[in-house]
């Protein structure tokens, strides 16, 4: 997740082949509880995380929605009182790509940013 972490997206042209299994299943393990689903025939990544209330989930999924641009690739976000499920593929190649595995790194990364603040300040 370290090396994912620190990288950067990179260009991907329709087209681009999809993630073979195992290098999902080898990019899993460098994350924290993401799972792979199938929706409509399409491999995606997602996780959802927990909040005290929905305020702090608007916040986080304010501060993906910001990411997302930053690297001009955006999750389907779903927002819920106490609980953001985000997940992860590539629309122009109807799956996984590497760049999905690196931004859910970036996610929870930012997850990970934002309680040690909240815990900080208690
Ligand atoms: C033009 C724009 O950069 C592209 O459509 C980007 C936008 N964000 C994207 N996000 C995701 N998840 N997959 C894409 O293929 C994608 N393409």
């Amino acid at each position: 997740m370290q090396e994912l972490c620190k990288s950067q997206c990179e260009p991907c042209r329709v087209g681009a082949p999809v993630l073979p299994k195992a290098e999902q299943l080898q990019l899993l393990e460098g994350l924290d509880g993401w799972q792979v689903i199938e929706v409509d025939g399409i491999e995606q990544v997602t996780k959802f995380f927990d909040f005290k209330n929905y305020i702090q989930a608007m916040e986080f999924t304010n501060h993906i929605a910001e990411l997302a641009e930053k690297h001009g690739h955006h999750p389907a976000i779903l927002t819920e009182w106490g609980k953001v499920t985000v997940t992860w593929w590539t629309h122009k190649i109807k799956g996984l790509h590497k760049n999905d595995f690196i931004m859910a790194a970036h996610t929870q990364e930012i997850y990970h940013q934002r309680i040690e603040e909240a815990l900080a300040n208690i």
